[in-house]
């Protein structure tokens, strides 16, 4: 088994096994508390240029399925696991996690403390780090030194949009899909209500959009600093008013931030399947999925035309908004779960009727 090292921009190396690709990589490195679905994890494009550490500390005992990706190809730059089950058992089971990173060319380590890691991620927030081969010759401080020069490279939506505009057709409501890294969840929940989806690269512009002649605009998740996102932002200005719009994590950034709100870089971020949102019109607490290093700034809901719908139990922060003239809503967890509980499904039907009710008055007025 050869040794891999986990270094980290503030000098702490891990020492751990390799798995999955023998190639060296750099990026955030991030941990999700989930107990499973960590291969809707691994697939899911909002972690681009991310290493994921994952708190549970058996991961792949159930393997890698045909069913479970949330896109065609994983965006993570690694996986860190504390003890990485190398024979899965689950009829589902085609691959091991080792065969499938190793695959896809995504390297992995195991054995290593990640409750130590995890400790390090919530004391000293986002950190960078490399994951490279224990050679004798690998110089640590000169990795560090170049760690801590280099950027966090933040706009990775391009890289995770797609090129072009695709259908994913129904006889039911049309949406078009606006995509910065979608997971496919997403996809799955409008289908299976019917809409006739047609899904549009991050940079679509408004009038392109409005030329479609959508009955909704479904803003999905994705990759980065939504500030960064600056075609996504200009499009969104420009269908402000004009369709009824859902938004999910990024998409709900990218909107708010559309409206004059600003946003922040949380401490360490919010990723798993367990973080209740309380509905502060119903009062009502779901258990939600989230994966999100940046939140909107609820103070800066005050000037805008937002009102604050949803707040995070635990830290308080913004997790819902909604437009107090138009028919839009967003929210920063993750509605289509995968993975994680469906406790707050209903926002999709609750889309659909949006839809349905602007459209019955367009009868009305026509
Ligand atoms: N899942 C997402 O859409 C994440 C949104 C954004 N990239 C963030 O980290 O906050």
């Amino acid at each position: 088994m050869k040794k891999r090292l986990l270094i980290l921009e503030d000098g702490t190396v891990f020492t751990g096994t390799a798995f999955g690709s023998e190639q060296a990589s750099q990026g955030e490195v991030v941990f999700t508390t989930g107990m499973t679905g960590y291969q809707e994890t691994l697939s899911d494009p909002s972690f681009y240029g991310q290493i994921v550490t994952l708190t549970y500390p058996l991961i792949g005992n159930y393997g890698i399925n045909r069913d479970d990706f949330e896109s065609i190809a994983p965006a993570i730059r690694g996986f860190v696991v504390r003890e990485l089950a190398d024979q899965p058992s689950n009829w589902r089971s085609d691959m091991t996690l080792d065969e499938y990173l190793t695959s896809q060319n995504i390297p992995g380590i195991e054995g290593i403390d990640t409750r130590k890691l995890t400790r390090i991620i919530r004391t000293k927030g986002a950190v960078r780090a490399i994951l490279t081969e224990a050679d004798a010759d690998v110089d640590v401080e000169k990795i560090v030194a170049e760690l801590q020069n280099t950027p966090f490279i933040t706009h990775h939506v391009r890289e995770v949009s797609p090129k072009a505009a695709y259908p994913s057709p129904g006889r039911g409501k049309r949406v078009v899909l606006l995509d910065f890294g979608m997971k496919h969840g997403i996809l799955r929940e409008l289908n299976k209500r019917d809409c006739d989806v047609i899904v549009v690269p991050y940079n679509t512009t408004a009038e392109q959009i409005l030329a479609m002649h959508p009955d909704g605009i479904m803003l999905s998740n994705g990759p980065g600093n939504p500030e960064d996102v600056t075609e996504g932002i200009e499009t969104i200005k420009g269908l402000i008013g004009k369709v009824p719009m859902f938004g999910i994590c990024l998409g709900h950034q990218l909107f708010s931030l559309a409206c004059g709100a600003k946003s922040f870089k949380l401490p360490f971020g919010h990723r798993g399947g367990n973080h209740p949102v309380k509905d502060l019109r119903t009062g009502r607490t779901d258990l939600t999925s989230q994966n999100h290093g940046y939140a909107i700034d609820i103070e800066s809901l005050k000037d805008t035309d937002l009102e604050l719908t949803h707040v995070a139990l635990n830290d308080g922060t913004c997790e819902g908004v909604r437009h107090k003239k138009y028919p839009v809503f967003t929210v920063q967890y993750h509605p289509e779960a995968s993975p994680g509980p469906e406790d707050s499904n209903h926002l999709f039907d609750e889309f659909i009727e949006m839809m349905e009710k602007e459209a019955a008055k367009e009868n009305q007025h026509a």
